[in-house]
């Protein structure tokens, strides 16, 4: 079971140092190996994912990625920008399918921007395509706008894109994902504007003629993210393309009570992943030692079950964090009024010894 640990920028760091704490004291023989990236990777080896980087994360059994993103490095030419080391790992290990689970603890109704009643019992799977879309569709870039009105200014344009199999595959990944679950998918589109995503719509129908035991319905992403906060728990399965469900999973995220909670996991075919916080490197608390680690905790939960198989150690951890917050241990992005205001570290050794 080799790891490759990235932690990267802002508080990535400190809330790595967490994750790998709980993994240490599992008693299971990991081999982890820690590399630089993002802006750490730029600032020591000139770029965001240095080939050494890259290399270990290809020779892994799982990546666990903490965040990047600085914005000193704001104004290097994109390629080089720290942003680009989650996106060129994305790519180059073929991680397409983003799961992206919301769930409520109990203990963190309160904690929630929606009434409890809302929330409560809150469990959605957003499934979010990973290596295609408006990310990473060609050409881009600036140029001599070539008509309309605004011919012959300067414009900008990036290219939405997407291909038949990439479609049939993730909308494979959450009918499979549906039938473990609530047997309920909600295709999030745009198709009354973008030809992509009629064309998305059009397959993901096709696809679903596979799986007559699940229920389909497609909704438009403008009314999803108002269905989101209305009433969140009509919702199963979610599937939408990268940059919908980019932004639908940070909406998802604060029904749980804090970006902070929520975990991900990055598939390719053969479930070898890379696991994330779905926030990023949050340079406005970085190096304060305030950052919530548990979305990073539980996504070292996820590697155990998906990538490796061990379903007891992921139910351990997932249980010793329903434990700490029993205990009423919250760090500021979840604290309320009667609960106990805690560090990184104090929540990480809260985690460590919650596992028994
Ligand atoms: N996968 C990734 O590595 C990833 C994801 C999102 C953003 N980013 C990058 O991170 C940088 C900052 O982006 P941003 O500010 O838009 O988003 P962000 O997710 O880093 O932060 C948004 C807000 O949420 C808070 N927050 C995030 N994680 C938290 C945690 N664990 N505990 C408590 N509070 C937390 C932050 O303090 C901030 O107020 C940018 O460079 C961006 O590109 C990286
Ligand atoms: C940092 C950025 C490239 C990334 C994305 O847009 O996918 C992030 O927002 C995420 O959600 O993982
Ligand atoms: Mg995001």
């Amino acid at each position: 079971m080799k790891i490759a640990i990235l932690p990267g920028d802002g508080i990535g760091p400190e809330i790595m140092a967490q994750a790998v704490k709980v993994l240490n004291v599992l008693g299971e023989q990991f081999d982890m190996e820690t590399a630089d990236v993002g802006g750490a990777g730029y600032a020591a080896h000139g770029h965001p994912l240095p080939p050494a980087t890259l290399a270990l994360a290809k020779s892994a059994d799982a990546v666990l990625f903490g965040a990047v993103g600085d914005f000193k490095y704001d104004s290097l030419e994109r390629s080089l920008r720290p942003e680009q080391a989650i996106l060129g790992l994305r790519k180059e290990l073929g991680l397409f399918a983003n799961l992206r689970p919301a769930i409520l603890y109990p203990e963190l109704a309160g904690a929630s921007t929606l009434k409890p009643e809302v929330v409560s019992g809150l469990d959605i799977l957003i499934i979010r395509e990973l290596t295609g879309d408006v990310y990473f569709g060609k050409p881009r870039g600036v140029r001599e706008c070539p008509d309309g009105p605004f011919k012959g200014e300067r414009e900008g344009f990036d290219t939405m894109r997407y291909a038949e199999p990439e479609i049939r595959r993730i909308a494979h990944v959450a009918f499979q994902a549906a039938q473990k679950r609530g047997k309920r998918v909600t295709s999030v589109d745009k198709a009354n504007v973008l030809e992509t995503f009629q064309f998305w719509r059009d397959i993901v129908t096709d696809v679903h003629k596979e799986y007559p035991d699940i229920e389909l319905d497609h909704m438009y992403v403008d009314n999803a993210a108002m269905q989101l906060v209305r009433a969140p728990k009509k919702f199963d399965v979610m599937v939408t393309g990268n940059l919908f469900g980019d932004i639908l999973s940070d909406c998802a995220a604060m029904l749980t009570g804090s970006i902070g909670m929520l975990p991900s996991a990055s598939l390719d075919a053969s479930n070898k992943g890379l696991y994330e916080p779905s926030h990023g490197s949050a340079p406005d608390i970085a190096g304060k030692g305030i950052a919530n680690p548990l979305a990073t905790i539980l996504s070292a939960a996820m590697m155990l079950r998906f990538s490796f198989g061990k379903t007891e150690q992921a139910d351990r951890i997932e249980n010793a964090v329903k434990k700490v917050l029993a205990q009423g241990l919250r760090t500021g992005d979840i604290f309320e009024a009667g609960t106990t205001r805690v560090g990184t570290e104090e929540m990480g050794n809260a985690v460590v010894k919650a596992l028994g």
